[in-house]
């Protein structure tokens, strides 16, 4: 039976704002999406029992139509008709409910995962389509890399000039936090500080990480700062332990620190894990495809 593997990459907001909000109570956002290293192991097969059977490392997770990537798999086979079954492993490294589109990533993996087991032959475009159809940050999944997102999610432009390499140290507070819950607690009109997103696109295109971390911005830290007033603490020390810039990512609570070298970024996450005793703290990198297409077969593997 055929089988895939793939890895579903963690997204971070270098930019974050919001610029109005739709009758159906979705917010208008401008942000820049960026794809990093770290990544869900997702392995498919195909099965002959017409089902989906969903595992994963953690025991809590559900594995039933509550999870993206089982709902992204039902979708593929209700439209498709199609009428064999699929096996899906999930890895689950990524943060969950952390504001790194952990589950999005997975749906978008599957997704791209059902196209290729099953001969589907869709487009990007058509995948981001029915990605859409999932959540508002799936789109953004199946493309990655640099790329400004508008609308509620689903206009999606990639950035000419990628973003400059560079280290980032993701850190977690213990906490959930429902973007449902923060975008309902903004409001838009009176934000004041707006992310400068055409400044920090000129930045990358310099690859001018110091100007990039200046121009780090969120407006959801609005929301979510006065709910957990300890991501102020850990953007601080970040920057402190030497990150260009500190930014909360998505709707949080993760908050990530960029650095120039990978040294100091590792030595930041040890530091930064001891003194706030957290568990999810990781050290990783802007992730920049070496094949330039999603799916490229790499050492007779697949990998996304
Ligand atoms: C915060 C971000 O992660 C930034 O990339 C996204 O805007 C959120 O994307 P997401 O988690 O995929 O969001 P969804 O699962 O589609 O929506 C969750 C909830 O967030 C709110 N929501 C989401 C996206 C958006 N543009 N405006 C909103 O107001 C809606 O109340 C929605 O019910
Ligand atoms: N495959 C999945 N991995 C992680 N969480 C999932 C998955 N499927 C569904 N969920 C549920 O989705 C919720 C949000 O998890 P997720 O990790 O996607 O959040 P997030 O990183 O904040 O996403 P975003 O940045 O898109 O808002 C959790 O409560 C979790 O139970």
């Amino acid at each position: 039976m055929k089988d895939i593997r793939l890895r579903a990459r963690a997204k971070i907001n270098l930019t974050l704002d919001v610029t109005g909000k739709r009758e159906d109570g979705y917010h208008l956002i401008q942000s820049i999406m960026q794809t990093v290293s770290l990544y869900d192991g997702i392995y498919m097969k195909r099965i002959q029992k017409d089902e989906i059977i969903l595992k994963s490392n953690l025991s809590w997770l559900p594995t039933d139509n509550r999870n993206l990537a089982y709902r992204a798999a039902e979708l593929m086979k209700a439209k498709y008709g199609i009428t064999e079954g699929v096996f899906i492993e999930i890895d689950k490294r990524i943060p969950v409910a952390a504001g790194l589109a952990g589950g999005s990533a997975d749906c978008a993996a599957v997704l791209v995962g059902m196209n290729r087991l099953f001969d589907l032959g869709l487009s990007m475009k058509e995948l981001e389509s029915l990605a859409f159809l999932l959540g508002s940050d799936i789109p953004y999944c199946v493309q990655r890399g640099t790329v400004v997102s508008e609308g509620v999610g689903e206009i999606l432009t990639p950035v000419k000039c990628q973003c400059p390499m560079c280290y980032v140290v993701l850190a977690k507070l213990p906490v959930s936090v429902s973007t449902a819950t923060v975008y309902r607690g903004l409001d838009w009109q009176s934000v004041q500080d707006h992310p400068d997103t055409k400044g920090m696109i000129q930045a990358m295109a310099e690859a001018d990480i110091t100007k990039m971390g200046r121009l780090l911005g969120n407006v959801l830290e609005t929301v979510t700062i006065p709910m957990h007033p300890q991501i102020a603490q850990l953007k601080e020390e970040l920057v402190h332990l030497g990150a260009e810039g500190a930014l909360m990512s998505g709707s949080g609570p993760t908050v990530f620190g960029l650095f120039k070298e990978e040294e100091n970024a590792k030595k930041a996450a040890s530091a930064i894990r001891k003194k706030f005793g957290l568990k999810e703290v990781v050290a990783t990198k802007i992730y920049h495809s070496d094949s330039g297409k999603r799916g490229e077969q790499r050492n007779g593997r697949n990998k996304i």
